[in-house]
């Protein structure tokens, strides 16, 4: 939560001139609700069913870039789609970064305080570390040197060919 997946999508979306999805966003308008309220009305299980048939259909279609939900980590099935049809990139930040950086935490139900945000984080850790193609670090990088560098990478592997 909070490492700028979402924020630096949307800008290697723009440098590499590709397709791309923000999976809460898409989520959100599917469903016509917002993650808050589901969070407040239908608890954290049925989020997560929404969100593993959201990723399962985006999985589905043509090659996207996908910004994931933070939790999106925690299921193992999500899982299995993420290693089976993509290449994962794990931007990494610890919490105590993430929160100073955040400031929407009403659209965060999860990172209620710091201290949940580390149990959170604590749990998922390896998860996101077994799951990923690459790891980068993200404290202290702006989005945009961070997103360049994805470009690069992603370029010297082979999954993208757009020139910038
Ligand atoms: N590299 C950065 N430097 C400074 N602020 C950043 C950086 N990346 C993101 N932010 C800011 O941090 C906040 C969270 O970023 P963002 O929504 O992109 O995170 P996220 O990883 O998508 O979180 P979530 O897991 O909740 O979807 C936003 O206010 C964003 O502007
Ligand atoms: O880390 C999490 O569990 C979450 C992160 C957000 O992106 C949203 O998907 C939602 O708030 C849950
Ligand atoms: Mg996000």
């Amino acid at each position: 939560m909070g490492a700028g997946k979402t924020s630096t999508a949307r800008k290697l979306a723009r440098i590499a001139g590709v397709a791309s999805v923000d999976l809460d966003t898409y989520l959100e308008r599917r469903f016509d609700r917002r993650i808050a309220d589901i969070f407040a009305e239908s608890g954290e299980d049925a989020f997560r069913r929404m969100e593993s048939q959201i990723l399962a259909e985006v999985a589905q279609g043509e090659p996207l870039l996908v910004s994931c939900g933070g939790g999106v980590i925690v299921r193992e099935e999500n899982r299995q789609v993420l290693r089976q049809r993509g290449y994962v990139v794990y931007l990494r930040l610890a919490p105590r970064e993430a929160a100073a950086r955040m400031r929407n935490f009403k659209a965060r139900p999860l990172f209620k305080d710091l201290d949940a945000a580390e149990r959170l984080y604590a749990q998922r850790q390896r998860h996101y570390e077994q799951t990923a193609d690459v790891v980068v670090d993200t404290a202290g990088r702006s989005t945009g040197s961070v997103a360049h560098e994805l470009f690069r990478h992603l370029r010297r592997k082979g999954i993208l060919w757009q020139q910038a």
